[in-house]
Formats: structure tokens, C-alpha cells, sequence
């Protein structure tokens, strides 16, 4: 089942009268930490209004990690902080809000959703579906929402989510991106997928020292020495998935994340783990302390040096096609292309984020003084 499930003449029919017609491109926002809150807890709700603008995403948590005696809180409670903050969600201003809903088995779900659509709907920019298995979820929501939507009036269709954590969710990645034109993106939710697939880790994301490749033995005339100490290297335990994500995502238009990092103290290899997303094309993380926040922004901003780069490349190629040397490097219609994404990318960034295009003006004015 794919899109094709609706034929295409009807796939962007708003599902219910009087809900907004969905859209046929998912705006490219930045949102390069998904800053996870509890919004029943009355700490981490303060610093809710001091973060706006430091990142890209707010999103109120429902579901796990969150107490089931709380679940009821956490909603009001993030309906009190969706109308008391300005500038957070509603399509624009510098930081989305967006909401993680129990799961579609819980016995909260359903008033997840009929609670949060009318009251702040005109806000959510984004809701994000737990342990979704397959396009039947999607469509559950999707009808759903355009009659909450339809009901509440709102002139903007609310974006969906996917996270995967199950086998049934990864084997059905791809429908699970085409299952309707709401379809934001998706994340990896490692512990619950961990625990699906019977992995042996009980990390929340992040390697693991036992999976591992080691060096061949050194060979003393022509017999290996299994004494001799052999390097190992630790391999990523979600390199497949999320190259499947990444795959799913790009066919159908939408975008891939990574998830969350759980060992909050060891930032080195939260960057790590993070910087493998982004090189493989996802465009952003969770952040589930603030001091993620900041490692986020970092990872998944390009470099200025890529940026610079990049730049080089798309003014050296004219109108892009052909072959040029550049630094001893051929550059061609191909690698433009790649340029291009890095350069996109940082101009999309440097619109919502000043600092960083502070640091990518100065690119250009130091390459204007060279060409000078
Ligand atoms: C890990 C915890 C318990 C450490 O919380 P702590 O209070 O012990 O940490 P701290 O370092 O002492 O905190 C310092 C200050 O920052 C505040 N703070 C701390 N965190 C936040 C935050 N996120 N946002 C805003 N403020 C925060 C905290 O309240 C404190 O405030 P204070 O200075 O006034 O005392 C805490 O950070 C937390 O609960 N984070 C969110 C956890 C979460 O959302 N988990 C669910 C997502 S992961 C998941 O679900 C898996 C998945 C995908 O489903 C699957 O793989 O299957
Ligand atoms: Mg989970």
C-alpha cells in the first residue's frame, strides 16, 4: 500500500469538508534540535519562553517519559504554555512548536488529539505519531485530524510525524512516507525499536563497545598470529535504519532525524552519533536536555568551511554543467548538486539564525577581498 492506496486524483482532497487543502511540498523549516519538555513539569516549563529563538523546535511531550498520572497535565499543560508564549509555532516566528501524542493504543490518544486540534491548532506545527506500524496509522490520524481540523475552522493543515520504532514501522517505511500528504518526516526511536527487534542494548541510542569489527591478525610467514593485539572499531548499530529512513524520506519529499541521544553526560559521543545523521542526509536530532540544544545547532549547520567550499564550486562551475578542476579536484554537474544542498542549506539556517549568518556573510566578504 502507498500513496496509490488514494488514487492520485485524490490524494490532495482535503479529507473531511472544510479542512484546509493539504499541501503539496513540506516547507524546508529549519529544525535541527526537536527540544523534547514535560509540560506538567513546572521547571521545565519556565525555560520553555527563554528558549525561544535558541532553537528550532519546542515540542511538548504526551507520551513516554512522561507518568501516567501526569498524562492529563501534560496536555493542559501544554495547551496553557501554547497560548500564554509568543512567538512559538503558528507557521512563523524563529521556533516551531510541536507536540509527541500517546500512542494510538493508549487510552489517551484519542483526547490527545480532540483536545489539543481546537484549542491550539492554529499553533501546532507539527505532531508527531509514536510507534507508528504502518499507513493505516497515518490514516487514522489524517482523517482525524481533517475533521478536527474542519471543526475548529483552521485554514492550515497540521503536519504529521512518524517515529519508528517498531520491526513492522521499519519493514513499512516507505508506505508509511506516502501514506498521505500531511507526512513531515520521521525519527528513529531506538529503545523502543531495540526492544521490538529483541536487540541486546539497553542504551537509548548510540553505539555499543561489543558491536564491533577487529584488524585481521599480521601473518608471520604466511601463518596468522592470533596472539598479536588487533585493533577493533566500534560500527553505529542504527546505520541501516537510518539509511532506510533517509532513502523513504527523500523519495517521497519529506524528512529524516535522528532521535534521542540518552547519555546526556557524554557529549562527545552524542556530536558523534549526531554528525553520522547528518552526513547521511538526516536534517536534525532530539535535544532532551538544553545542553543538547546547543550540539544539535552545531552538527547540523554546515561548516563554514563547507559552506565556503560549496560556494567555490557553484561559482566555478557557471552554468553547471561540464567539468572543472578546483584544489586539484574534479568538479562536475554531480558534485555541483551536492554543493548546492550545502549552500541551500545555510542559507535557509542563516534566515532564522544570526550568528551563523554572521559567520557565513564573513565567507563571502573574505572570498570578495581575496578575488580583490
Ligand atoms: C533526562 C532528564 C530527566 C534530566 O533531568 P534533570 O532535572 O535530572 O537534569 P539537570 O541536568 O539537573 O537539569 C538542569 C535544569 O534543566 C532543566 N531541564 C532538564 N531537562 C530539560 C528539558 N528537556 N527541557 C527544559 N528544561 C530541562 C531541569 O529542570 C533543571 O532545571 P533547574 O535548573 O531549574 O533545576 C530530563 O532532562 C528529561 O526529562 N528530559 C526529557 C526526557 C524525554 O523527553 N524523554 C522522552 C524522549 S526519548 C524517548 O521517548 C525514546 C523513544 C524515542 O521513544 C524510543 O527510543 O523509543
Ligand atoms: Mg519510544
Amino acid at each position: 500500500m502507498t500513496a496509490a492506496s488514494r488514487s492520485p486524483k485524490d490524494f490532495f482532497r482535503p479529507l473531511a469538508v472544510g479542512a484546509p487543502t493539504p499541501l503539496r511540498e513540506i516547507p524546508a523549516r529549519p529544525s535541527r534540535a526537536i527540544h523534547f519538555f514535560d509540560p506538567s513539569n513546572p521547571k521545565m516549563a519556565a525555560k520553555v519562553p527563554d528558549m525561544i529563538g535558541t532553537v528550532d523546535v519546542l515540542l511538548g511531550n504526551l507520551e513516554d517519559a512522561i507518568k501516567a498520572d501526569n498524562k492529563v497535565a501534560a496536555r493542559e499543560g501544554l495547551v496553557e504554555i501554547a497560548t500564554s508564549t509568543a512567538n512559538l509555532g503558528g507557521r512563523s516566528g524563529p521556533t516551531q512548536l510541536w507536540t509527541r501524542i500517546n500512542s494510538l493504543d493508549s487510552p489517551w490518544a484519542l483526547d490527545d488529539l480532540t483536545t489539543l486540534v481546537p484549542a491550539i491548532g492554529d499553533k501546532l506545527d507539527v505532531i508527531m505519531v509514536p510507534k507508528v506500524q504502518g499507513a493505516e496509522d497515518i490514516h487514522y490520524v489524517d482523517r482525524l485530524l481533517a475533521q478536527l481540523e474542519a471543526k475548529a475552522g483552521l485554514d492550515k493543515p497540521i503536519l504529521v510525524h512518524a517515529i519508528l520504532e517498531t520491526a513492522r514501522g521499519v519493514a513499512n517505511v516507505e508506505e508509511i512516507c506516502g501514506a498521505s500528504p500531511r507526512m513531515q518526516g520521521l525519527s528513529l526511536g531506538p529503545a523502543d525499536l531495540a526492544a521490538d527487534r529483541r536487540m541486546k542494548t539497553t542504551r537509548v541510542g548510540g553505539g555499543h563497545p561489543g558491536y564491533l569489527v577487529r584488524e585481521d591478525p599480521p601473518r608471520l610467514g604466511g601463518v596468522a598470529n592470533l596472539e598479536a593485539s588487533r585493533a577493533t572499531y566500534q560500527q553505529d548499530l542504527w546505520h541501516y535504519t537510518i539509511a532506510r529512513m533517509v532513502d523513504a524520506c527523500a523519495m517521497h519529499g519529506i524528512y529524516p532525524y535522528y532521535g534521542p541521544f540518552g547519555d546526556i553526560a557524554d557529549t562527545t559521543a552524542c556530536e558523534d552519533q549526531f554528525r553520522n545523521a547528518f552526513l547521511l542526509g538526516c536534517v536534525g536530532t532530539w535535544s532532551l536536555h538544553p545542553k543538547q540544544v546547543a550540539i544539535a545547532n552545531r552538527v547540523f549547520s554546515p561548516s563554514v568551511e563547507d559552506v565556503a567550499h560549496a560556494r567555490r564550486v557553484v561559482a566555478a562551475m557557471g552554468d553547471g554543467t561540464g567539468a572543472v578542476m578546483l584544489d586539484g579536484k574534479m568538479e562536475d554537474d554531480a558534485s555541483l548538486k551536492q554543493c548546492l544542498v550545502m549552500v541551500e542549506l545555510a542559507e535557509q539556517l542563516a534566515a532564522v539564525d544570526p550568528e551563523l549568518k554572521k559567520q557565513y556573510d564573513a565567507i563571502g566578504a573574505d572570498a570578495d577581498e581575496s578575488e580583490a
